[in-house]
């Protein structure tokens, strides 16, 4: 018999399988349009893919949502960002204003928006549109405590599971998990190297602006991490509770729920890929549904990538964060969709097919 398994270990069940006939008649259609066959390049392998992931021969992507998700770091006290903590928090009730980038993208594409502030040193208090769920005001500092207590980590994943759920319940056919957390390119870096077993030098990067003297900073206090949990990361989920952040957790989750589900995920940048990457550690069938929307011009990006076997779809030098870059991708992806079911067939238009 099956054992049940624990509410908490929700995510070791798989993802939804892919409907590969929808796709079979997606890439059928796509060969029949008045276009030489493979001319629109990867926007024809996009509209497949999520043929593919919909179930139906034309995907669809009227609604869409956008969750972000703010979290600080203890890892802060080592001195590893350009900025101050108190950014954080200032950050989420300028996302609630409306006046940050991920705002001005979101409400210029009809994509709903919402925030959740799972524990920032400096609250913002209850605002409209943010969710409160913090869990503590920070995570520990990772270079001598795991990040999370194993409380506080389900929670988060549970977090990003929530709001998943909500967008399924709002109708949302794509989702996108953004991050804000002075640090957690910080607490990215050393995810991924506790999971790739990679060098810090490698993945510690500038973050929102560092010198070259802070990245060499910032690389030390990722080894003083690795060293000081080693032995303990052999489990992803472990790696993602001792290095990880509140907002890379509940990514995590989302990114599998998604997955669950049988939602599109468009991965954003550096952290959210770091997450990306943790959830398919975790349970690898995750990976069928992420689509990667940009490389960031944090260097690291290009490993995780890698790793993944990833290829984004824009390259704009975008370091932001917050959803942003996949936000600026989404019009690709709608794009793909409204020339896969919009063009003529070559016998709709009665235009001459290729030779043979
Ligand atoms: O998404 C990216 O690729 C990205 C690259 C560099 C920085 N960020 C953002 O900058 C913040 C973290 O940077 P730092 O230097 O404080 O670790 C955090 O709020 C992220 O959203 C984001
Ligand atoms: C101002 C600011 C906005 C951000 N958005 C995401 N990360 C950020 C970091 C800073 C510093």
């Amino acid at each position: 018999m099956t054992p049940t398994p624990n509410e908490s270990d929700w995510w070791r069940q798989p993802a939804k399988p892919l409907h590969r006939p929808a796709g079979e008649a997606a890439a059928r259609r796509q060969a029949q349009l008045t276009k030489p066959p493979g001319a629109l390049g990867r926007l024809e392998a996009i509209a497949i893919q999520l043929a593919s992931m919909q179930g139906r021969e034309r995907p669809a992507l009227e609604r869409a949502q956008i969750t972000v998700f703010a979290g600080d770091h203890g890892v802060m006290a080592e001195g590893v960002s350009a900025f101050p903590q108190a950014v954080t928090g200032e950050m989420v009730k300028n996302f609630a204003r409306g006046g940050a980038a991920i705002s001005v993208l979101a409400r210029e594409q009809g994509v709903r928006l919402e925030v959740v502030d799972l524990g920032t040193v400096n609250d913002p208090g209850p605002l409209d549109g943010v969710i409160r769920l913090r869990l503590a005001p920070s995570t520990a500092n990772f270079t001598s405590a795991p990040a999370m207590t194993e409380s506080q980590f389900e929670q988060a994943l549970a977090a990003g599971r929530a709001a998943v759920a909500r967008a399924a319940g709002a109708g949302a056919q794509l989702f996108i998990a953004g991050e804000m957390g002075i640090g957690n390119t910080t607490a990215a870096a050393a995810l991924a190297c506790g999971l790739i077993g990679l060098p810090a030098q490698l993945m510690a990067g500038p973050g929102t602006g560092l010198d070259a003297e802070g990245v060499a900073r910032k690389a030390a206090v990722i080894d003083r991490a690795l060293a000081c949990h080693a032995g303990q990361l052999a489990e992803p989920a472990e790696a993602l509770r001792r290095l990880g952040g509140f907002e890379l957790a509940a990514i995590a989750g989302a990114c599998i729920a998604c997955a669950q589900k049988g939602l599109p995920m468009l991965v954003d940048g550096f952290i959210v890929t770091a997450a990306a990457l943790a959830a398919v550690r975790m349970q690898p069938t995750v990976r069928d549904w992420l689509l990667f929307a940009h490389a960031s011009a944090e260097p690291g990006h290009g490993h995780l990538l890698q790793m993944l076997g990833a290829q984004p779809l824009i390259d704009l030098n975008l370091r932001l964060g917050e959803g942003s870059g996949a936000a600026v991708a989404l019009p690709l992806l709608r794009l793909a969709c409204a020339l896969h079911n919009g063009m003529a067939t070559f016998a709709e238009a009665g235009v001459s097919e290729k030779h043979g």
